[in-house]
């Protein structure tokens, strides 16, 4: 079996991934906004050896017809939320080897400021940095906030196309990797080696030179997590690291082989991209006990909740529809996976899993051997190259998985042992041994001097 990269799943906000948490007892979300509850999550992850920490992010809101339903706010299912990257900042200095990987949207700011910001955290990280390149889930609503039309989910992911080569050309084209000398009897940095970067294209413009010189990792990992047609393109050709969501083992194993032909049709090879997804687990004594707890989850939700929370990630109020209605009768424009991925199941159907658990699968309930068993078969059975936890309740989930179940994973080598001091979060997840992309990359094309060009 392949030996397995580890992340942890999360949001800046109370709650995650469309169920309600924070009230549960044993919950501390609603600590969100609390910088030493993110501190301590650091830790604990760092001292597990994970090898990284996801935050998600969206902009927008659940809206039916137009209405905020008052169930979003009573029971935060959606807002309020933090920015991920200033958390990801706040953990750069208790944090010495875990991976922080931000999502960053390409609809709401053109690339220049993204870039600079990313390659921010990039230096001061030590090369630990990973974007997760998202389109905006909640576009309808977030556009609104920015001030802006509309874009239909397939043009959202053209710009994606075109944010990346814009970004491309300021990470690895604006300052060669040696640009800076930092010679106090000398210059600071070689003119001959700083480029300005000229881009006209149908979403964005930008000329001129890059504010943040080469980083450790040059480009950040790329991270990508959108499992619809389009999304699956821009895995294929971009992504290093892929996020798939959750589900049945033979689900996410043709949604892994669709990436990886993906990235072969790009003209990389299927090993460019690690393919994840995201397992969460409630762990108990016994079986019984476990079910008990898992039980006490399921109490938190409500009929209201469930539906509110499904249209913040697809505009679709499902209880409008008749519970036999087949999901491949709705649209959407938003978030296409929440959709996609109950193909072949009814409204009603839909309606029950949400409940259960929202963007996730029917977590894994049972003692902790039980537990990395089913780890292990899904992440054989889906061929995955990695798992990212996704904790019911946090910080009760990700202490019991990592007290209970890590150990048991580590046994049977389904994980690495720890880290390699100094391993940037690239070298870490690929095991290429260099920090920046290779050259079979599209960013690769962007450096200087221009491949093929005269040295
Ligand atoms: C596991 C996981 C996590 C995701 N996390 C986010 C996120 O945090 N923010 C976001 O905007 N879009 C996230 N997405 C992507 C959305 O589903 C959606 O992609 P898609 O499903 O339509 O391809 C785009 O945002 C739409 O513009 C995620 C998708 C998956 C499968």
């Amino acid at each position: 079996m392949k030996q397995l990269k580890l992340g942890l799943f999360e949001n800046v906000a109370a709650n995650v991934g469309g169920t309600v948490t924070w009230r549960h007892e044993d919950d501390q979300r609603h600590r969100f906004d609390d910088l030493r509850y993110w501190r301590d999550l650091g830790e604990v992850l760092e001292d597990a050896g994970f090898d990284f920490l996801f935050l998600g992010d969206a902009w927008g809101w659940a809206e039916i017809d137009g209405v905020r339903p008052p169930v979003a706010t009573q029971e935060s299912l959606d807002l309020p939320r933090l920015d991920p990257v200033v958390v990801a900042s706040a953990l750069l200095s208790t944090t010495r080897n875990l991976g922080l990987v931000v999502t960053g949207s390409v609809l709401v700011e053109p690339p220049y400021a993204f870039v600079r910001r990313m390659a921010t955290l990039d230096h001061l990280s030590g090369g630990r940095l990973g974007w997760n390149i998202v389109t905006t889930g909640t576009a309808e609503t977030a556009v609104r906030a920015f001030g802006m039309d509309m874009v239909a989910h397939d043009e959202r992911y053209a710009m994606a196309e075109e944010f990346l080569e814009v970004a491309y050309a300021y990470w690895e084209g604006a300052w060669e990797p040696d640009a800076l000398t930092r010679d106090k009897r000398g210059r600071f940095a070689d003119p001959a080696k700083v480029h300005p970067v000229e881009h006209a294209g149908r979403f964005f413009r930008s000329q001129g030179y890059g504010n943040a010189p080469y980083s450790p990792q040059g480009t950040p990992v790329l991270f990508q997590a959108g499992a619809s047609t389009a999304g699956r393109r821009l895995a294929g050709r971009h992504g290093e690291a892929v996020f798939i969501g959750s589900g049945p083992a033979a689900d996410l194993r043709r949604h892994a082989s669709a990436v990886r032909a993906e990235a072969v049709a790009a003209g990389r090879a299927a090993s460019d991209v690690q393919v994840m997804a995201a397992v969460s687990c409630v762990v108990g004594a016994s079986p019984g006990d476990a079910r008990r707890r898992h039980a006490s989850v399921l109490r938190c939700q409500t009929p209201e909740a469930t539906v509110a929370s499904y249209a913040m990630f697809t505009g679709i109020d499902l209880s409008a529809h008749p519970p036999g209605t087949p999901m491949a009768d709705l649209r959407t424009e938003l978030s296409r996976t929440q959709l996609e991925r109950f193909a072949g199941r009814t409204v009603g159907d839909v309606l029950d899993a949400w409940r259960t658990h929202g963007v996730g699968a029917q977590p894994i309930v049972g003692t902790a051997q039980e537990v990395a068993d089913e780890i292990c078969a899904l992440a054989e059975g889906a061929d995955l190259d990695g798992v990212l936890l996704s904790p019911v309740l946090q910080p009760t989930s990700t202490l019991e998985f990592v007290e209970e179940v890590l150990p048991l994973l580590r046994a049977r080598g389904v994980l690495a042992d720890g880290y390699r001091d100094g391993e940037t979060l690239r070298e870490r997840l690929t095991g290429s041994g260099s920090p920046v992309l290779p050259r079979t990359h599209p960013a690769a094309a962007h450096r200087h001097p221009r491949p093929g060009a005269s040295p």
